[in-house]
C-alpha cells in the first residue's frame, strides 16, 4: 500500500446498480480520499442510480432505459429524500449512453455491465486512453483481438476474481518463467451431479451459488460452468498463455482464487475469502492496494480446502469454450451470444438446464456452415454480425421441438 495520493482517482462506473457496481460504490464511500465518481451508468434501475448519484454528487448520470424526464424525476426524488439542494447532473439516456460516458475524461472506467452489450463501452474507454477495470469479461472475450489491439500494455486491469488473482501472482515476475495458469472453479450448485441428475434442476436452484451473490447471468453461468469456459478464454487473452497451458481445477471453498505454476515447479496462489471487494479495489487502484478493502483469511480457524478435477461429461461447457477460443475470430462471440439467449430461455421456463449448453453446442456446430465464421482482421461489425447470427440461431434451436 502507498500513501493516499494527492488527488482521488476519477472513476466512471458502468453498471453501478448491479453486484459489481454496488460493491464498487461501497469501496468509494469508504475511501473518499482515493476515489471520486465522475460518472455512473445503469440499465433500468433509475431509482437506485439516482440515489447513488445524489449521495456522491456525481456530475454525469447515464441510463439505457427510460426517458430523460424519467431520469430527471428519479434524480429529483432522490435529492429530495436526501435533503440535497443545488445538484443538477448532466443526464445521458439511451442504448449508447454508457458508451458515451465511457469516452469521457476519467482515470479509470469500471465496466460492470453484464453481457455482450458491454463491448462498445469497453472499446470507448480503451480508445479514450483510460484505464479499464474490467468485470465485463464478455467484452474482452467476444472482442478478442479487437479489444487487445486498442489496449496499451497494462491498460486493462482484470476485476474477475480469478484473473485478478493471476495478475497478483504474476506481479513482478517474468513471462518466460510461467508454465501454467490454474483457474479455480467452485463447481457451482450442482457439483458432483451427473448429466442425468441435472435434467430437472430449476432456475431457483441454479441461482443458489455456493459462495457468491452475483447477477443472474453470471450465477447461471457458474452453474453450467459456462462462466469457467468464458474465464479460460479470458485468461488466454489477458495473459497470452496458450489454451493447453491453462488448467481448470474445482475448488468448492473458493478461498484460492487462482494460481500460477512456474517452470521450477513452484506454484503461487492468491487466497482470500470468496468476495469481490479486493479485486474491485485493485481494479480501481492498480497497482496500489487499498487498506482493509476486505478481511483476510482467518488462519486461527480450522478449515479444509478441497480440490478436484472438472467433470467434462456432466459439464461440457469448458471443453466447448476451449474449442471456440482456439478457433478465435468471431467464434467466442457466437458461444457467448448463444449462451445469453439460452440463459434467458431457461429462466423463462422455455428450456431445461442441460438445454443451455446443448443449445450453445448446436449453435457453435451450425456456425461452421456460416460465411460469417471466416474473418480476417476482426472488426466490430464482424463481432456484431456473429452475435446477431448466434442469437437468431439460438432462438430457433430453443423453439425447435
Ligand atoms: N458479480 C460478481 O461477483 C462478478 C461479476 N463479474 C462480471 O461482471 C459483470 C457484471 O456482473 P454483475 O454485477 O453480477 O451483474 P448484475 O446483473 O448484478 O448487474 C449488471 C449491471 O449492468 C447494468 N446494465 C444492464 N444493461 C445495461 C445497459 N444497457 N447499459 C448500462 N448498464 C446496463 C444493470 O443495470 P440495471 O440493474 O439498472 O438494469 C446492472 O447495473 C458481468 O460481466 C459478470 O460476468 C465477474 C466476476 C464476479
Ligand atoms: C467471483 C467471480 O469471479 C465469479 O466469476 C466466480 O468465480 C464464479 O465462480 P464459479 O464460476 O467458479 O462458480
Ligand atoms: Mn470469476
Amino acid at each position: 500500500m502507498t500513501d493516499t495520493p494527492a488527488r482521488p482517482r476519477r472513476i466512471v462506473l458502468l453498471g453501478s446498480t448491479g453486484s459489481i457496481g454496488t460493491q464498487a460504490i461501497d469501496l468509494v464511500r469508504r475511501n473518499p480520499r482515493r476515489f471520486e465518481v465522475v460518472g455512473l451508468s445503469a440499465g433500468r434501475n433509475l431509482d437506485l442510480v439516482a440515489e447513488q448519484a445524489v449521495a456522491l454528487r456525481v456530475p454525469v448520470v447515464a441510463v439505457a432505459d427510460g426517458t430523460p424526464e424519467d431520469l430527471a424525476r428519479a434524480v429529483a426524488r432522490a435529492a429530495d429524500a436526501a435533503g440535497v439542494t443545488a445538484y443538477d447532473p448532466e443526464l445521458l439516456v439511451g442504448t449508447d449512453a454508457s458508451t458515451e460516458l465511457a469516452a469521457r475524461e476519467a482515470d479509470v472506467v469500471v465496466n460492470g455491465i453484464t453481457g455482450a452489450i458491454g463491448l462498445e463501452p469497453t472499446l470507448a474507454a480503451l480508445r479514450a486512453g483510460t484505464t479499464l477495470a474490467l468485470a465485463n469479461k464478455e467484452s474482452l472475450i467476444i472482442g478478442g483481438p479487437l479489444v487487445k489491439a486498442l489496449a496499451a500494455p497494462g491498460q486493462i486491469v482484470p476485476v474477475d476474481s480469478e484473473h485478478s488473482a493471476i495478475a497478483q501472482c504474476l506481479r513482478g515476475g517474468r513471462a518466460d518463467e510461467v508454465r501454467r495458469l490454474v483457474v479455480t472453479a467452485s463447481g457451482g450448485p450442482f457439483r458432483g451431479r451427473s448429466r442425468a441428475e441435472l435434467a430437472d434442476v430449476t432456475p431457483e436452484q441454479a441461482l443458489a451459488h455456493p459462495n457468491f451473490a452475483m447477477g443472474r447471468v453470471i450465477t447461471t453461468n457458474s452453474a453450467t460452468l459456462v462462466n469457467k469456459g468464458l474465464e479460460v478464454i479470458e485468461a488466454h487473452l489477458l495473459f497470452d498463455v496458450p489454451f493447453d497451458r491453462i488448467e481448470v481445477v474445482v475448488h468448492p471453498q473458493q478461498m484460492i482464487h487462482s494460481m500460477v505454476e512456474f517452470v521450477d515447479g513452484s506454484t503461487v496462489a492468491q487466497a482470500g475469502p470468496p468476495r469481490m471487494l479486493v479485486p474491485i479495489a485493485l481494479g480501481m487502484s492498480w497497482p496500489e492496494r487499498i487498506a482493509d478493502a476486505d478481511v483476510p483469511v482467518d488462519w486461527t480457524r480450522a478449515q479444509s480446502w478441497e480440490f478436484e478435477p472438472l467433470d467434462d461429461e456432466a459439464f461440457p461447457a469448458v471443453a466447448l469454450a476451449r474449442r471456440v477460443g482456439e478457433a478465435g475470430g468471431t467464434w467466442p462471440a457466437v458461444y457467448n451470444a448463444a449462451n445469453e439467449v439460452a440463459v434467458d430461455a431457461f429462466h423463462e421456463g422455455r428450456l431445461g438446464f442441460v438445454g443451455i449448453v446443448d443449445t450453445v453446442a448446436q449453435v457453435v456446430d451450425a456456425y461452421a456452415g456460416s460465411a460469417l465464421s471466416q474473418v480476417g482482421d476482426l472488426t466490430l461489425d464482424d463481432v456484431l454480425a456473429a452475435d446477431a447470427w448466434a442469437r437468431e440461431t439460438a432462438a430457433e434451436v430453443v423453439e425447435s421441438p
